[in-house]
């Protein structure tokens, strides 16, 4: 089993996510005395019996919220059996846009709705989000049953929609699950509730903790955005010339033939350096420095592949963009395009269609993509792009696409149609049997 898994969560506005982190971190005893403390403390100022603990995430958002440009923040939290990473993304502004952020690297999700309200628009979108970002599985929190009375038929009718709805984005029905909770009285997050008899699955920690997780993609081709040039220049070391960052997908080893791209040079890999000395190979998540058999010349923003596999620099990317601004696109728009390391400028040629996450059907043509929508775009790059698809490498096939004017991101972007639904034109997509 693997030891850490990485999460995300989404909702609206109110649903009770951040009753629900902060449920997660104090039952599991993640939460520091003083912390807790000053909870305490706030909620009796508030005039409440029992401590409110969305201030344990509420209090961490207001400081992040002073800084201006990171919308999600990471908490780590732990138990015997695993370690999770959470990405906690605010739930109030351009919901879309945190829930792009927070879920490009999680292996799972946990999408909030409210027991009273069931499946809503904002569901939806989050659902087809999460399977375009390739999220490999889907929980259900139906948060708030205790404001429905515990109901058993109330709790079946909104997983039925659910999960339609998710095995028509694609979702196989072993990953997704629907877990009835109140994020509030702690029903079946970490303890299993004994308001909810006829409920025997597990609770969300114990789905979380055994939850199979995909391994990382070490098998994949080789792919290493290089971030810095090291050249010390020191009397030291007069000639030594690595790479640095860190490996993207795939495993790289001492003798490795190697392509660089975009130039497509060829050499071998002589030594994999880190600051603990060499070692024998280095697998997708690692951060090293990469020294090469051949003196090439090699700048930030390059990617270093596997030479039997590389991904294809191109000038124009046929990609499915996330649309996160204020402002519509159009086609014509002059924008800038941010892969790995290099931003290069671009152009949006046309806008090929959008996706309708609703009906889960698609529109051609479409004249804009407002805040929020998803769609299809070519997009022409001023210099050639070693990108991959989407599918085959989350890291090397997204991109993002940003204002000239002030340097603002505009749209995540993913190489090729990760959703089914995007890659035919008109058809509307059944459900699955
Ligand atoms: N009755 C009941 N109330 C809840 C439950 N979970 C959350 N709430 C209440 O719902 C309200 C909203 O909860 P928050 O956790 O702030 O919800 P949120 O708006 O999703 O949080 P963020 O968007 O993440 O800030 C609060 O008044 C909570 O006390 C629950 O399971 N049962």
């Amino acid at each position: 089993m693997s030891s850490l898994l990485r999460l995300a969560t989404a909702g609206s506005v109110d649903d009770g996510k951040s009753t629900l982190v902060g449920r997660l971190l104090y039952d599991t005893k993640s939460v520091l005395a003083d912390q807790l403390d000053a909870v305490t403390r706030a909620s009796v100022d508030r005039g409440l019996s029992t401590p409110d603990l969305s201030l344990l995430v509420d209090g961490l958002r207001s400081e992040r919220e002073q800084g201006i440009t990171i919308d999600v923040a990471y908490r780590y939290f732990a138990t015997p059996k695993r370690s999770f990473v959470l990405a906690d993304t605010p739930g109030h502004v351009q919901y879309t846009r945190n829930t792009v952020t927070g879920a490009s690297t999680a292996q799972l999700a946990v999408l909030l709705v409210d027991a009273r309200k069931g499946v809503i628009e904002q569901t939806r979108r989050h659902a087809a989000v999460l399977a375009l970002l390739g999220v490999p599985r889907l929980v259900l929190a139906v948060n708030k049953v205790d404001l429905v009375d515990y109901d058993e038929e109330t709790f079946r009718v909104i997983a039925k929609e659910f999960t339609d709805h998710a095995t028509s984005l694609g979702y196989a029905e072993g990953s997704v699950l629907a877990i009835p909770v109140s994020a509030l009285v702690g029903d079946n997050v970490v303890e299993r509730s004994a308001h909810t008899p006829w409920y025997a699955g597990p609770t969300l920690l114990e789905h979380l903790e055994t939850v199979p997780v995909a391994p990382d993609p070490h098998d994949a081709p080789f792919r290493f955005p290089v971030q810095y040039v090291i050249r010390p220049r020191t009397p030291e070391y007069p000639d030594y010339r690595g790479y640095a960052g860190q490996v993207a997908a795939g495993t790289v080893r001492p003798g490795d033939e190697v392509v660089v791209l975009p130039a497509g040079l060829r050499t071998t890999v002589e030594r994999i350096d880190t600051p603990d000395g060499e070692l024998p190979e280095a697998a997708a998540g690692r951060s090293v420095t990469l020294v090469l058999a051949d003196d090439l010349d090699i700048a930030r923003g390059d990617v270093i592949a596997a030479a039997g596999s590389a991904p294809v620099a191109t000038d124009e990317l046929d990609a499915t963009l996330a649309w996160l601004s204020e402002k519509p696109l159009r086609p014509g728009a002059r924008v800038l395009v941010k892969h790995g390391a290099r931003t290069v400028q671009a152009f949006v040629d046309e806008l090929v269609s959008r996706f309708d996450e609703q009906k889960l059907s698609t529109v051609d043509y479409p004249e804009t993509l407002q805040l929020n929508e998803i769609g299809r775009a070519k997009v022409r790059v001023a210099e050639p792009l070693p990108v991959d698809e989407y599918e085959v490498s989350r890291r090397t096939g997204a991109f993002l696409v940003i204002d000239p004017a002030d340097g603002t991101t505009l749209a995540a972007g993913m190489v090729g149609a990760p959703l089914p639904v995007l890659r035919s034109d008109r058809d509307v997509v059944s459900p699955g049997p």
